[in-house]
């Protein structure tokens, strides 16, 4: 029987935001543990009241409910002594004729719950796991589904991040008296994390797993030599400023060896360019490698088909430069033409808990290449790293600053979250013997195996650099530049999207106001193009060529009104547009898994008329297009406007980023940040100053206890 709640109903009265899965949740691990509360026997004392019930209650609910933002864990300090799940309904109250002010109402909607203090709530956790451990039917510590644990940090004086050192204690811990959980020095805290115990298990695997690649291996001379030799031809331009090196040639010369190597960048940074870079260099030092003298078996792949083929395409399109450059042809056959997407590199199959390659079925391969890391979870890092030999040299490309996966985790920030500036003496070696390049030194690196390349090649510059000011929030700066782009009323009327795709300027900034305006300008230049298309592929053209991308769903400015106001604006020029039915040129997101067609939720498809004018659905794959019945597709939805979540991964030529116009929880620097580097060459923005403000002033957080795991592996590693 659930203490607090009579049912979900019941629940969702009291608790905002609380969903069905949160609530069955927190039900379930209640009854696992209740069995033993209601038998507590009077020599077990105290015994748990009313009062501990409801708290280890709503603990549960907290757990998952983090657990469904992503969280890969719950710190206590984010909800001890907080009122969670509070909604206030704001009343207007008349003043006078003119003005009115919202007041909060005097009594809350949804009053929420107030969680104890941090030191109760650890002392209740301990003695729960204690209870179940000792009395009526208890289990083994490896069998309690949750996992307390105490991460001790002790912070250097300056409390930075990057200088921080954390033990762990023992999992599990069933005394706190020897912790001082409110650590009153500034140099020592304890944080008090809770954990399901399956992902407090996929972190460690995954610490312990770069732990081991993370080790340097000596390289002969042999072999460095052979990089030497072609340095020059991979490195044709050194892109060294003043005191800055090339950071390239930096994470070519540095990876030798090394069985880790990750290599993060914004967009357009040269992460394809160098990572091909040090695939032929890695090639030619294994050619030269006495023991082995033969060429790396390679393997690629990225999270979602839409970045395997995007990965693909760049890596041909860098070997056609390393030819151009007259490379040789042995290293350059050497590196593979082919990415498929995670799923199908480890044969993960539905229904099936055991994906094809494991632990007792190792990959065969000796480099992976892995793009666009962010976006997978922790549950695939673990899988992917538990299917990996040894042996095998991994290599992970990605932006540290984007959005985390959508699920579990926050991975790439994680594993590069300890790096500090510089390398250790080693590895500066290393790096000057091959390239030339001098680095600063810093013995207490701890991260060698991460590169950061910063300067971007590919935007003309104000894309960048308002992707630099969004992602190190900075909303001064980057409204400053925006105003600078603002389409007057009157070209904003008018709208003169044609003038600005020919033009020089890559930003536009439109009032909100102008929104339903722009989507008449927006369907009349981009989206008319794909129903009137002559080919297939000339639809796929004008397809890629320009998206409207969104924070939300719901809401005025939500993917959902948006595609439907998309469609109205159509239908005056389409003959039989139907809003959500199919047509020529109806571009479709797919949202669900269908293993049968080979498509993925998110897959991005066009329906066009085939040769014998039916309407089929059709698909772009790395051999050319799926065509899938209307009958067999999967559940699809209209794709003018997509959320920004779903398009990682992706690129086009021209992005509007249109921002709501009220500010939600969704809003942060990382999200207008992934969103306005989809776009390559024009970005438009519209949104009003006090969103694009309090949406750069917050704070993204993942809590994850994977970044101090690794450093707890690196101290022990040195
Ligand atoms: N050192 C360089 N010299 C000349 N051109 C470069 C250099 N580095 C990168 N480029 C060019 O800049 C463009 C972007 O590079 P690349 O595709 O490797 O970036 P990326 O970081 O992988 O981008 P994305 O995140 O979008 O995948 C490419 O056209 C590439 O050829």
């Amino acid at each position: 029987m659930n203490p607090v709640y009579l049912n979900l109903i019941q629940c969702q009265q009291a608790l905002d935001s609380i969903e069905a899965i949160d609530y069955f949740f927190a039900d379930k691990m209640f009854q696992f543990y209740q069995v033993d509360i209601d038998s507590q026997s009077n020599d077990l004392q105290p015994r748990f009241d009313e009062n501990d019930y409801a708290q280890i209650f709503h603990l549960f609910l907290a757990l998952q409910w983090h657990q469904r933002q992503g969280h890969s864990c719950l710190p206590l300090k984010h909800i001890a002594g907080i009122t969670l799940w509070e909604n206030e309904v704001e009343q207007t109250v008349q003043l006078n004729s003119s003005a009115t002010l919202p007041v909060a109402a005097p009594a809350a909607n949804k009053p929420g719950f107030l969680f104890a203090d941090h030191q109760q709530l650890t002392h209740l956790l301990n003695r729960l796991i204690e209870y179940k451990t000792k009395i009526s039917t208890p289990v083994e510590p490896f069998q309690q589904p949750i996992i307390v644990e105490n991460l001790l940090l002790k912070l250097s004086a300056s409390s930075d991040n990057s200088s921080c050192h954390v033990t762990t204690s023992n999992q599990n811990t069933h005394d706190q008296s020897d912790h001082d959980i409110t650590a009153p020095s500034n140099t020592n805290t304890t944080s008090t994390h809770v954990y399901l115990r399956r992902y407090w298990q996929f972190e460690n695997e995954v610490a312990q797993k770069i732990k081991e690649k993370s080790q340097h291996h000596p390289v002969s001379q042999q072999q460095i030599q052979a990089v030497k030799d072609i340095f020059t031809q991979l490195f044709p331009q050194t892109q060294a400023h003043l005191n800055e090196p090339d950071w390239q040639q930096v994470a070519v010369a540095n990876a030798l060896g090394r069985k880790l190597s990750i290599i993060c960048g914004g967009p357009g940074t040269g992460k394809t360019y160098t990572v091909t870079r040090l695939l032929a260099a890695l090639q030619a030092s294994s050619l030269a490698d006495s023991h082995k003298s033969n060429s790396l078996n390679i393997k690629m792949a990225a999270p979602t088909g839409k970045a395997a083929q995007r990965l693909k395409e760049s890596i041909c399109g860098a070997k056609e430069q390393l030819k151009a450059a007259g490379l040789d042809l042995q290293i350059l056959d050497a590196i593979p033409e082919e990415a498929s997407t995670l799923h199908r590199l480890l044969g993960i199959k539905p229904n099936q808990t055991m994906p094809k390659y494991n632990p007792l079925n190792l990959l065969e391969c000796d480099l992976l290449l892995i793009d666009e890391i962010s976006m997978i979870d922790l549950a695939m890092m673990a899988r992917l790293l538990r299917a990996l030999p040894d042996s095998t040299r991994l290599i992970l490309l990605g932006d540290a600053q984007q959005l985390p996966s959508v699920e579990t985790g926050n991975i790439l920030a994680d594993l590069v979250a300890n790096y500090q500036v510089g390398v250790s003496p080693k590895a500066a070696e290393q790096i000057k013997q091959i390239s030339g390049q001098a680095v600063v030194i810093n013995p207490a690196q701890k991260a060698d195996h991460i590169s950061f390349l910063t300067k971007t090649h590919r935007f003309g510059g104000q894309i960048g650099e308002i992707a630099k000011e969004v992602i190190t929030a900075n909303p001064v700066n980057s409204w400053q530049r925006l105003s600078r782009h603002k389409m007057t009323p009157n070209e904003a009327e008018q709208l003169k999207l044609d003038q600005f795709s020919d033009s020089p300027i890559e930003l536009a900034l439109i009032e909100p106001s102008q929104l339903e305006t722009f989507i008449n300008a927006a369907c009349q230049q981009y989206y008319l193009a794909i129903s009137r298309a002559s080919s297939l592929k000339q639809a796929f053209d004008a397809l890629a060529k320009f998206r409207i991308l969104v924070p939300n769903r719901v809401g005025q400015t939500g993917v959902e009104q948006l595609n439907i106001q998309i469609e109205q604006a159509l239908s005056k020029k389409i003959a039989n547009l139907k809003i959500n039915q199919h047509y020529a040129g109806r571009p479709v997101m797919v949202t669900e898994n269908s293993y049968t067609n080979g498509l993925f939720n998110g897959d991005i498809g066009l329906i066009w008329a085939d040769e014998n004018n039916k309407l089929q659905a059709y698909f772009e794959t790395e051999s050319g297009y799926k065509k899938v019945s209307l009958a067999r597709l999967p559940l699809v939805e209209t794709v003018y406007a997509m959320t920004i979540h779903k398009t990682q991964g992706s690129e086009f030529s021209q992005v509007a980023l249109i921002l709501p116009e009220q500010t939600n929880p969704l809003l942060s620097p990382e999200l207008i940040y992934t969103g306005l580097t989809r776009a390559k060459q024009k970005l438009i923005i519209l949104a009003a100053k006090p969103i694009w403000y309090a949406a750069l002033n917050t704070q993204l957080n993942r809590y994850s206890g994977l970044a101090h795991r690794l450093i707890n592996f690196s101290q022990g590693n040195r």
